[in-house]
C-alpha cells in the first residue's frame, strides 16, 4: 500500500530557527499519508535531518504546526539514525528488546516479538552475537528491528544507508520495501542519494539550503521495485528528472 491512506501527519508552516539567526526550515508544509514513503532529498545543511527531527517531537518548531489527523503520538514512532548506535556490552537480541524494556516490559515477556523482529530484518540466527561480530550492514538491519520491534505505524530513517558500500545499500533498500509491506508502516526517509530515492519512494521531496526548504515534491509513480525497476528506462528517466530538479536546488541555494 502506498499513499492512498488517511493523512497521518501534517506539517503546515513549520520554520525553525536555531540561535535566533540560523533558518534551517523554512515555512515546510508536507502532508504523509498511511502508507506512504517519502524520502526527503537534499544537499547537505537544507534542513533534512531538522524535519525529521522536528516531527520525532525531539524539539518544538519556531512556528507552524505539526499536526497529527490520526491522534498518533511522537511516542509511536520508530527512528534510525545513520549510525546504528547499538549497546556494544548488549546482545543483539537485548539491543533490539531496548525500546520495549523502556516501557517496563521484561525480557522473557517480550523475547518472541523480539525474534520476530530480529526474524523480519534476515537476523533470526544472531539473537545471541555481539554488535562486534557483526558487519556495518548486519549492524544497521539490527537498528532497524530495534525501530520495528514495538510495530509503530510510523517509521522515520535519517541517512541509514550512507555509510554502507553500494551492493549493502542495495540488498537493505530491497529489504526495507519486503519489511514495509510486510508490517504495513509509513516511513519518511532522509537521503542524499537521487538513485535510493528514486528506487525506494512514493514521493520526493526536494530540498534547498540557505535557507532550508522545499523546492519540488516529485511523485515515483512505479508499481513495482525490483531488479527490473532498477535497471529500466522508467528509472532512469525519473533519476534524470530528479537529478534535474536537484542541481535547480542548489543553484538556488
Ligand atoms: N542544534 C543546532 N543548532 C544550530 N544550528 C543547527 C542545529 N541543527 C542544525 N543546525 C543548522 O541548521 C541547518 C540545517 O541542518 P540539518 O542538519 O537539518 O541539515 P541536513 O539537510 O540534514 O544536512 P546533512 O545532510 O549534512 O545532514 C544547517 O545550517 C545546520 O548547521
Amino acid at each position: 500500500m502506498s499513499g492512498e491512506g488517511a493523512a497521518v501527519l501534517q506539517m503546515q508552516g513549520v520554520t525553525k530557527v536555531f540561535n535566533g539567526q540560523v533558518m534551517a526550515l523554512q515555512a515546510m508544509n508536507l502532508t504523509v499519508n498511511e502508507g506512504d514513503f517519502i524520502s526527503l532529498l537534499g544537499p547537505s545543511g537544507c534542513g533534512k535531518s531538522t524535519a525529521l527531527r522536528l516531527m520525532a517531537g525531539l524539539m518544538p518548531p519556531t512556528q507552524g504546526r505539526i499536526l497529527w489527523p490520526g491522534g498518533q503520538r511522537p511516542g509511536d514512532l520508530g527512528v534510525v539514525f545513520q549510525e546504528p548506535t547499538l549497546m556494544p556490552w548488549a546482545t543483539v537480541e537485548k539491543n533490539v528488546w531496548l525500546p520495549l524494556r523502556l516501557r517496563g516490559e521484561s525480557f522473557a515477556s517480550v523475547k518472541d516479538r523480539v525474534h520476530e523482529a530480529l526474524a523480519l530484518v534476515g537476523l533470526d540466527g544472531f539473537a545471541a552475537a555481539y554488535p562486534r561480530e557483526l558487519s556495518g550492514g548486519m549492524k544497521m538491519r539490527v537498528s532497524i528491528a530495534r525501530a520495528m520491534v514495538t510495530r509503530p505505524r510510523l517509521i522515520l530513517m535519517d541517512e541509514p544507508f550512507a555509510a554502507l558500500d553500494e551492493i549493502t545499500r542495495q540488498k537493505l533498500n530491497d529489504d526495507l520495501l519486503a519489511m514495509k509491506a510486510q508490517i504495513g508502516c509509513t516511513v519518511i526517509f532522509v537521503t542524499h542519494s537521487v538513485f535510493e530515492s528514486v528506487f525506494l519512494s512514493d514521493r520526493i521531496v526536494v530540498m534547498a539550503a540557505r535557507p532550508g526548504r522545499v523546492v519540488q515534491e516529485i511523485a515515483v509513480p512505479a508499481a513495482t521495485r525490483d531488479l527490473a525497476f532498477r535497471t529500466s528506462a522508467e528509472y532512469a528517466a525519473l533519476t534524470r528528472d530528479v537529478s534535474g530538479a536537484l542541481g535547480h536546488a542548489m543553484e538556488a541555494a
